[in-house]
């Protein structure tokens, strides 16, 4: 008698069943675990497991479509100050005490102090340290200053940021005239760039200026960075390539969308190798750019990241608001 032929018809009925109800929990396992593992892929690309690993994952909503978009290294969150201040007068003193603070530090800590000035509105919101006590106990003799961007105009053309700042408050304090380091403006706006990268690669050299304890740039003390309202720093705008510049220092923009068109500009790379960024921004017309900078309203414009937010500094970032650049938050 063969082995099967032992075998009891229950005894069939019974692997049968058994076979059938593995093969049903097999079959629920694996739809199991294939949902799990849809859902851990998931997580993989969303912000939860990118916090756990640290890194710092933003969402942003374009075209109705989610994008995540990962930016590397460590998250801003940390290193970053949010002042909110009543008006544009609070911030213009705020804002004296915080660069009269820092000038005392770094010119104790390296003998100088490196500033890099914006063009636009942020000159008239210096004008606190051109008042007591501010004028009479910096020692400006030993800062040096640099331009974060410049329209390609002679320097006395009424669009240049050279000029704005000599006017609203360079001739105004005793800083050393070769202290003060203005682009070349017989050069074209390639020129000019490289030109004006030379210049500080060779204070670097000479150590007038410091490198970066992480990377190949100079290291600027202070960087005081202004806005504009479609959420453009420095002359890096939405639409245009510069603002992803990796290995340049100082780059060039010839189709500006805000007029003047011909412009040099520092690269994020060189900015975010600052010690102290303030963003100084004032004014309702910043708003938007300031909820979505700050991370209260995901990013529907179809320009992202904005530039501004990709402002992330080795060092420190602090942001000098008032009320009405703020208003959006409470929207
Ligand atoms: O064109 C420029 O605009 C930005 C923002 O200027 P604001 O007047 O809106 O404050 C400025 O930071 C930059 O230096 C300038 O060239």
């Amino acid at each position: 008698m063969s082995f099967l032929g032992d075998i009891q018809k229950s005894d069939v009925a019974f692997w049968a069943n058994a076979v059938s109800s593995d093969g049903l929990l097999i079959l629920v396992f694996s739809a199991f675990a294939g949902v799990a593992l849809a859902i851990m892929i998931r997580l993989l690309v969303s912000n939860h497991i990118s916090r756990l690993f640290n890194q710092n994952a933003v969402s942003y909503t374009h075209r109705s479509r989610t994008i995540t978009y990962f930016q590397k290294g460590k998250p801003q969150m940390g290193k970053v100050n949010i002042l909110k201040f009543h008006s544009e007068e609070d911030v213009a003193v705020a804002l004296a005490k915080y660069i009269a603070d820092l000038s005392a530090k770094f010119i104790k800590e390296n003998g100088s102090f490196s500033v890099v000035l914006s063009g636009g509105t942020l000159i008239d919101t210096l004008r606190k340290l051109l008042e007591p006590p501010y004028i009479d106990s910096i020692e400006w003799s030993k800062w040096l200053i640099f331009f974060l961007d410049e329209r390609v105009v002679p320097l006395n053309h009424p669009d240049s940021n050279y000029k704005l700042a000599l006017d609203g408050f360079l001739s105004k304090v005793p800083i050393p005239k070769s202290n003060i380091y203005a682009i070349n403006d017989k050069l074209s706006p390639e020129d000019a760039a490289d030109d004006y990268e030379g210049r500080l690669k060779q204070l670097v050299n000479k150590s007038k200026l410091k490198k970066s304890g992480s990377s190949e740039f100079a290291n600027f003390d202070l960087m005081l960075l202004g806005m504009g309202p479609d959420g453009h720093v420095a002359s890096l705008f939405c639409w245009h390539f510069q603002r992803f510049e990796k290995t340049k220092w100082v780059t060039f923009i010839k189709d500006s969308p805000k007029p003047p068109s011909e412009r040099i500009t520092f690269t994020f790379p060189l900015i975010n190798a600052a010690s102290e960024i303030a963003m100084v921004v004032t004014g309702e017309d910043a708003a938007d750019a300031v909820k979505i900078a700050l991370r209260k309203a995901s990013n529907s414009n179809s320009c992202f990241p904005l530039p501004v937010e990709k402002v992330s500094p080795v060092g420190k970032l602090t942001w000098f608001l008032d009320n009405d650049a703020t208003s959006g938050l409470s929207r």
